[in-house]
């Protein structure tokens, strides 16, 4: 029998089981099973792993947010919640196992968010998709780091602070190219003086930097505890007050609108407003931008051939030394600047 066959199997008994006490303990184990077929899934086949095949969703809107998190955290829940695309959500791992986005449409823009299948352990070393899962993550503007706010002290997944100890060193190979002593000053010349560092391959230190750097990518991130409405008043407080964390419950639509204020917030959009000459400033229909971007950015979205007739802008805002200030085509806007531009 295919895994196919066996999932569609269990699936079938689990919908013809009956929930009740008596069979809650039957239930768990249909569902770890359904979990691990799903598993397997997830790993790439042969073929598609040659072809290096990932989850490449057309980049659209204004930006972009992807769901990062363990299996069954909620969310794809989350994605059917916020976005008019359903996602499918189950109570067993490995519901999702593509990518899927949708449309969060917030305060005029277009923010679009990747639904991808839960991370595991070893995630980053390719297990279930991992890498593909966290090179989508790297092409987001903001990382929604979700957990399952039930599951007490859960780590929050990626490099853990040392505070002290200095720099642990191990290996499950024998090393041909890198020496403990040369690991030590390539941290140092990294300014990293805590680490456990643990080689599962026998890299070359040119590898080994590439790991470091690699790892200093900065990624916006959010932690959403979900499932709040599981766990006490006390337990949400404390969640609540940790950094960069909002607490929620997709189950009873708790807390999503401060959820969205948050996003908005570590998303830093820019919002530019248009004027035309001798009129007040359109505050109504906002530009929205990435930070950093120029005046040519703006021109193209008003129209495709505004860059080609652009003579001069003149901008109100904190992106000027006066207001308003001649500006040519390069000059980078701030948030809620106002532009007025004069063509040829
Ligand atoms: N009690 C409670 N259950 C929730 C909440 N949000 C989601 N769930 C349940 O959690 C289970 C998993 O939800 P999914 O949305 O499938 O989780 P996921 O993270 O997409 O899971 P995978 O795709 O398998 O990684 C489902 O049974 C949901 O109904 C919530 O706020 N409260
Ligand atoms: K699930
Ligand atoms: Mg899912």
């Amino acid at each position: 029998m295919g895994i196919l066959e066996k999932i569609s199997e269990i699936e079938r008994e689990i919908a013809r089981t009956q929930k009740n006490k008596a069979t809650e303990y039957h239930l768990g184990l249909l569902k770890a099973k359904l979990a691990k077929y799903r598993a397997q899934l997830l790993e790439p086949s042969k073929s598609s792993a040659a072809k290096g095949e990932g989850f490449d969703v057309m980049k659209s809107g204004d930006a972009r947010v992807a769901l990062i998190g363990f299996p069954s955290v909620g969310k794809s829940t989350f994605l059917s919640l916020m976005t008019s695309t359903a996602s499918e959500a189950a109570s067993y791992e490995f519901t999702t196992l593509t990518c899927i986005p949708g449309v969060i449409e917030y305060k005029g823009a277009n923010i679009q968010l990747l639904d991808l299948p839960g991370i595991i352990e070893g995630a980053a070393q390719g297990k279930g998709r991992g890498r593909q899962v966290i090179a989508v993550a790297r092409t987001a503007d903001v990382v929604i780091m979700m957990l399952d706010a039930t599951k007490g002290e859960v780590q929050r997944p990626g490099p853990k602070p040392k505070k002290g100890g200095g720099i642990s060193f191990n290996s499950t190979v024998t090393l041909t190219q890198c020496s403990e002593k040369l690991v030590q000053l390539i941290l140092h010349e990294y300014k990293i003086f805590n680490a456990e560092v643990l080689f599962r391959e026998d890299c070359s230190p040119d590898e080994f930097i590439d790991v470091i750097v690699g790892n200093r990518v900065y990624m916006p991130c959010l932690y959403v505890y979900n499932k709040i409405d599981q766990i006490s008043m006390e337990e949400v407080d404390r969640l609540a007050r940790r950094p960069h964390s909002v607490v929620i419950s997709c189950g009873m639509k708790l807390n999503l609108d401060y959820l969205l204020e948050k996003l908005w917030e570590y998303l830093a959009l820019t919002c530019i407003y248009t004027k035309k000459r001798g009129q007040r400033p359109d505050f109504t229909d906002a530009i929205i931008l990435r930070k950093g971007a120029s005046v040519e950015h703006v021109c193209h979205r008003i129209h495709r051939s505004l860059a080609s007739q652009f003579k001069y802008a003149l901008v109100w805002g904190t992106s000027t030394k006066y207001s308003p200030q001649r500006v040519g085509l390069t000059h980078v806007m701030e948030h809620e600047d106002v532009i007025q531009i004069v063509k040829k």
